[in-house]
């Protein structure tokens, strides 16, 4: 059976067989794939052999590190040598007791979800690029949606931005966005102090004196309920481009992360903060701390929704590793690469593949490291 829905944009990636189906979200197509009870999905929309979600075994005692903030007051040395550790042998960890308000937390999902359960007309109304770069894009992962702002960190300009974004929208949405970055910046500025504790560095904030003046990106991804969750992902395996993520995802869980060759999930814990070590944290403490490969995958039940705090120094500054972090057993890894550089060359490679629309070349380029590689210094 046909459908045909006239709406746009429609993303082409997604949607490639648009004489079958055609929608213009992912959750509408769900949606109208559940009415007419088809349980498969348009094989447009299969992943192909290599980036199939194959279940591998996760040795039972072997978890992403959850590890408590709280004590911070008690033992500071303690708490800067796990998160430490786990960005060294993870690339992540989990964390709870960071003081941003676990009933905060969960109405801004509970918010962000009514967002994505709009009309697909009313959702396609927010404004799709306003001036610099504050955007909404449909299905930027795969089995996905997912809505973006990028701003400078503080609450003032992400609430602007949303609003001149979406004036008619959702008023507690907004505030209880604007609390959690306001929240999140003081605690960002911690956490790059802990790192530096564990790096040993003599200057304390030489990462967190950058977070002033550091950009974020708010990334809302929704995942619907999927008729044949083993066949697609909502996000390919990849390690984020920026500096380091702060994730917050709800209870329905999906998120995986890679180590050693097998794939863990990150179990959804109440309130936690998932954080990731990205590309650039990665170039910027000289290799010490891992970028995490990560996924997400989708379900048949239930939709899921995920919001990541992406954190990136400003345009100008290059990751160049303290001094502490260099020496004859531990050679400079990468030239000095600029934030702004090694983000535009990835929007230009990935605007190249998204245009040969190749699904492989795009699932490696999502890998992110294949990008940093561009930058190693060969000895
Ligand atoms: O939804 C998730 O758990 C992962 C999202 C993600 O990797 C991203 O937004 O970069
Ligand atoms: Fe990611």
């Amino acid at each position: 059976m046909a459908l045909v829905v006239h709406a746009s944009p429609v993303p082409s990636l997604i949607f490639s067989k648009p004489e079958v189906f055609r929608g213009p979200t992912i959750s509408d197509l769900s949606e109208k794939l559940r009415k007419i009870g088809v349980e498969e999905i348009p094989r447009s929309l299969e992943l192909s052999e290599d980036d199939l979600p194959a279940l591998t075994e996760q040795p039972i005692d072997c978890q992403v590190p959850l590890i408590d903030f709280s004590l911070l007051q008690t033992d500071r040395r303690k708490l800067a040598k796990q998160i430490g550790d786990a960005a060294r042998t993870w690339g992540c960890c989990q964390l709870i007791n960071h003081g941003i308000p676990v009933e905060s937390m969960q109405h801004l999902i509970a918010e962000s979800r009514k967002y994505f359960e709009l009309p697909a007309e009313r959702k396609l109304k927010v404004k799709s690029f306003v001036g610099d770069n504050t955007s909404w894009k449909l299905s930027s992962l795969y089995w996905a949606e997912s809505w973006m702002i990028h701003g400078t960190g503080s609450r003032k300009d992400i609430d602007e931005k949303i609003l001149s974004a979406w004036p008619e929208g959702n008023t507690a949405f907004r505030n209880l966005t604007a609390d959690y970055v306001e929240r999140m910046q003081p605690f960002t500025k911690q956490m790059f102090q802990l790192y530096a504790e564990d790096l040993g560095l003599e200057d304390i904030d030489f990462y967190a004196k950058h977070v002033d003046s550091s950009e974020l990106t708010i990334r809302w991804n929704y995942y619907p309920a999927c008729p044949q969750p083993s066949t697609v992902l909502g996000a390919k395996s990849h390690t984020d481009a920026n500096l380091i993520t702060f994730l917050l995802q709800d209870s329905v869980g999906g998120l995986q992360v890679e180590k050693d060759g097998c794939w863990f999930d990150v179990k959804p814990i109440e309130g936690a903060l998932v954080i990731n070590i990205s590309d650039g944290f990665h170039a910027w403490t000289n290799g010490l701390y891992k970028p995490v490969l990560h996924r997400a995958l989708v379900n048949r039940n239930s939709p899921r929704l995920s919001l990541a705090g992406l954190w990136n120094v400003d345009d100008s500054t290059p990751y160049v590793a303290p001094t502490e972090l260099v020496d004859e057993n531990h050679p400079q890894l990468y030239k000095p690469i600029k934030a702004g550089e090694y983000k535009q060359n990835l929007i230009t490679t990935r605007s190249k593949v998204d245009m040969s629309a190749k699904q492989k070349e795009h699932s490696k380029v999502l890998k992110g490291l294949g990008q940093l590689d561009k930058w190693k210094i060969l000895a």
